[in-house]
C-alpha cells in the first residue's frame, strides 16, 4: 500500500504477514498491516494486549521467537527491505546505529552483570571506531541528557530505580544517534508519575535530536500529547490509521471510538461510568470470518460477519478498515 501522505519516509511497512506456527495452525498475529513513520515524526500504536504489537515490533528488528514466521510483505527502512538484508549486516549496520528498541523491561536491554557503562561501552565499541576515551566521555553525557548522574555509571542495573533503568536504556537507545526509536510499552511498569517523566523525556528528547520515534502501548491516553499520527491495531490488523488530531476528535472505527471513551478524562472531579468494552479479542488461530470485531462491534451489520472490510482512506489523512464507515 503506499501512503500519498508520507512526506519524507523513514519507515514503510507494507502488507506485512508475521505467523506463529503452533501445534493445531498459525496464530496469525500481524496480518496484512501497511503503515508509514516519517522522518522526525512520532507514530503512535495502540491496541489491547494481544493485537500484534510486539510482533510487528519485534518483526521490524527481526528478533521474533522462533516459531514466528514473516509470511508475506517488506519492512522498507530509508528504502532499503530490512527483512531481505543478511541479519549479521542488519545487527551490525542497522541496529542500535539507525535504529533502536526500548522495551517494556529495561533488563531486557541491560544484562544484571556488567556496569552500566560497560555495556554502553560495548555498544559503542560494536559499532564505531572510536577511543575508548571519547566513548566514555559520550557515556557521559547522553547520560546526564536522560537526568541520570555520571556517578551511576559505575553501578550494576539492579542498583538503580525502575525508573532510572528505563532512563538508562533509553540513554543507550541514543548512544549511536540513531534515525529511529522504537519503544514497545517503555512505561508501562512504571508508577504513574514515573511514566509521565519518562514519557515527557522521550518527547523532548525526540524535539531535540529530532528522531522519528514509533510508540507502542496498550494505553492509547498517553499517545495523545506525543504523536503526530496513531495506528489503532485489532486482533492482528491494522483497523484505522490516521493523523492523530483526526483520529483523536473523530475516531471512524467503532473499536477506535470505545477505546477513546474508555480514557478517563482527568480535568473532570466526578468520572462519568467508563465504558468497557464488552466481549473478548478473538483467537487468532481461527478469527472470526469478515471483520475481526464484528462479534463485539455495537454497529455489526450482516456484511461484517461475511466480508473483510477494506482499509480504506476516509479523508486526507484517515483511513480505516470499516464497512460501516466506508459504504457512507
Ligand atoms: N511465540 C508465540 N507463539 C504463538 N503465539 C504467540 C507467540 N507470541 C505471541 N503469540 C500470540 O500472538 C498474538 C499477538 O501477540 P503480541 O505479543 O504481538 O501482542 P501485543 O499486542 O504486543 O500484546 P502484549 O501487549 O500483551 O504483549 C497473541 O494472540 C499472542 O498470544
Amino acid at each position: 500500500m503506499i501512503f500519498e501522505e508520507s512526506t519524507d519516509t523513514l519507515l514503510e511497512v507494507n502488507s506485512l504477514k508475521t505467523y506463529y506456527a503452533t501445534k493445531t495452525g498459525y496464530v496469525k498475529a500481524v496480518d496484512d498491516v501497511s503503515l508509514f513513520l516519517d522522518r522526525s515524526k512520532v507514530l503512535g500504536v495502540a491496541g489491547e494486549s494481544g493485537c500484534g504489537k510486539s510482533t510487528l515490533v519485534t518483526t521490524i528488528f527481526r528478533v521474533m521467537p522462533r516459531n514466528a514466521r514473516v509470511v508475506s510483505g517488506e519492512i522498507k527502512f530509508k528504502g532499503q527491505d530490512l527483512l531481505k538484508m543478511d541479519l549479521k549486516t542488519f545487527r551490525k549496520e542497522i541496529v542500535w546505529k539507525d535504529m533502536a528498541y526500548i522495551p517494556q523491561a529495561s533488563m531486557d536491554v541491560l544484562d544484571p552483570v556488567y556496569k552500566v557503562k560497560d555495556q554502553m561501552l560495548e555498544t559503542i565499541l560494536a559499532h564505531e571506531d572510536v577511543s575508548r576515551a571519547e566513548a566514555m566521555e559520550r557515556i557521559y553525557r547522553t547520560l546526564e541528557s536522560v537526568g541520570v548522574p555520571q556517578e551511576k555509571a559505575d553501578m550494576f542495573p539492579h542498583e538503580l530505580s525502575g525508573g532510572q533503568r528505563q532512563r538508562v536504556v533509553i540513554a543507550m537507545a541514543l548512544l549511536l544517534n540513531p534515525s529511529m526509536i522504537v519503544s514497545d510499552e517503555a512505561t508501562t511498569a512504571l508508577d504513574v508519575i514515573t511514566q509521565a517523566k519518562i514519557l515527557e523525556l522521550m518527547k523532548s528528547l525526540q524535539e531535540s535530536r529530532k528522531f522519528s520515534m514509533m510508540f507502542v502501548t496498550h494505553d492509547l491516553s498517553l499517545l495523545a500529547n506525543v504523536s503526530d499520527s496513531i495506528a489503532i491495531m485489532y486482533a492482528g490488523k491494522l483497523v484505522e490509521f490516521g493523523d492523530v488530531e483526526k483520529v483523536f476528535s473523530n475516531p471512524l472505527h467503532p473499536y477506535t471510538q470505545l477505546l477513546i471513551k474508555a480514557i478517563p478524562d482527568l480535568r473532570v472531579r466526578k468520572q462519568k461510568k467508563l465504558v468497557a468494552i464488552p466481549g473478548f479479542p478473538p483467537d487468532l488461530e481461527n478469527p472470526p470470518k469478515g471483520c475481526r470485531f464484528a462479534p463485539r462491534c455495537p454497529l455489526a451489520m450482516p456484511v461484517c460477519s461475511e466480508r473483510e472490510p477494506e482499509f480504506a482512506r476516509v479523508e486526507g489523512f484517515h483511513y480505516v478498515a470499516c464497512h460501516a464507515v466506508n459504504r457512507k
